[in-house]
């Protein structure tokens, strides 16, 4: 469980991170999402005790980072693979990792195999491509077999089969009861991997809903062969087709019953589902940093 209390970042006169409290709950995946530059790095560098808050706490399981007893075996966390002496073997960089906490070595050679890397473990990690340095990131995290597990974009540089890898691993820890906190810019994977979305903007939350609810139908489609009355008394209805209707914020029964009451025959009535890319984009659109104004 991670719990962040009005945790708030400021660097200079630039806030980072504003006043962020949530709690993180174990056997969920979570995701965290946001235009750049808007808080998550930050976010978990506190959490990870990187970065000391201006204001409130960032938990982990009721405890600051500083103060866990061997803090591997509570939390363990990619947040820059390239983070690794280069000179380093896979393996040797995991042992030393396994000896600062007395850690049992045998979980060097049980995280190398569940990540794929046993047969990479002797070479130097400098030679390492960004897919095999992010297998051993996750390496590093799972050493201590932690019950919360935060990866700051795990996917980044992995191919179509280290994707599903990833998505895979990480529906499985949260299978096992573990806390999984997981950022990224890939809209499509998220929405396969993720029950919760958290989605910050400008180091505000600005959404934290279950995954469903974010893709569930804000719209509805409404077809039939003479439209143009329900057009009349629905503002928010536009044409995209010939015998169609897209409506926002009125629900199928609401639709259904105006349809009724002006004697119109309808073909098809019902929820459209919305891409998490499409809610996200809605959800963003006043908060992105950098974003291109027209
Ligand atoms: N050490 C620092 N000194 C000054 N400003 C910083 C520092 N670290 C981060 N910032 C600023 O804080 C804000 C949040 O940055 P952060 O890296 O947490 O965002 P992010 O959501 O992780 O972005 P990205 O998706 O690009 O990784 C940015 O405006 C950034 O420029």
């Amino acid at each position: 469980m991670i719990t962040l209390n009005g945790l708030t970042k400021r660097y200079g006169d630039k806030t980072a991170v504003d006043d962020l409290t949530l709690e993180l709950t174990p056997g969920t995946v979570t995701g965290f999402l946001g235009p750049n530059g808007a808080g998550k790095s930050t976010t978990m560098r506190m959490i990870m005790g990187l970065d000391s808050p201006t204001s409130g706490t960032a938990l982990i399981g009721g405890r600051r980072y500083a103060e866990l007893d061997r803090p591997l075996r509570t939390i363990g966390a990619l947040l820059d693979a390239k983070a690794v002496h280069p000179a380093r073997s896979g393996r040797d960089h995991l042992r030393a990792m396994a000896a600062s906490q007395r850690l049992p070595l045998s979980r060097v050679e049980k995280v190398l195999s569940l990540t794929g890397m046993a047969d990479a473990a002797r070479r130097r990690a400098g030679t390492y491509s960004l897919g095999m340095s992010q297998r051993l990131g996750i390496a590093g995290a799972l050493l201590g077999d932690p019950q919360v597990l935060m990866l700051d974009e795990p996917v980044n540089g992995l191919d179509p089969d280290g994707v599903r890898w990833i998505r895979t691993l990480l529906r499985s820890l949260a299978g096992e009861g573990r806390t999984v906190f997981v950022s990224s810019h890939l809209m499509s994977e998220m929405e396969r991997t993720a029950d919760r979305l958290i989605v910050l903007g400008k180091g505000r939350l600005i959404a934290d809903e279950p995954m469903e609810r974010l893709v569930a139908g804000s719209e509805v489609r409404v077809r039939g062969p003479r439209l143009q009355p329900l057009a009349d008394v629905l503002p928010a209805a536009r044409w995209t087709g010939p015998d169609e209707l897209t409506v926002a914020g009125q629900t199928t029964e609401q639709i259904g019953r105006q349809a009724y009451e002006l004697g119109l025959p309808l073909y098809e009535l019902r929820p459209v589902e919305s891409s998490l890319e499409e809610s996200y984009m809605r959800l963003t659109a006043d908060s992105t940093e950098f974003g291109a104004r027209a």
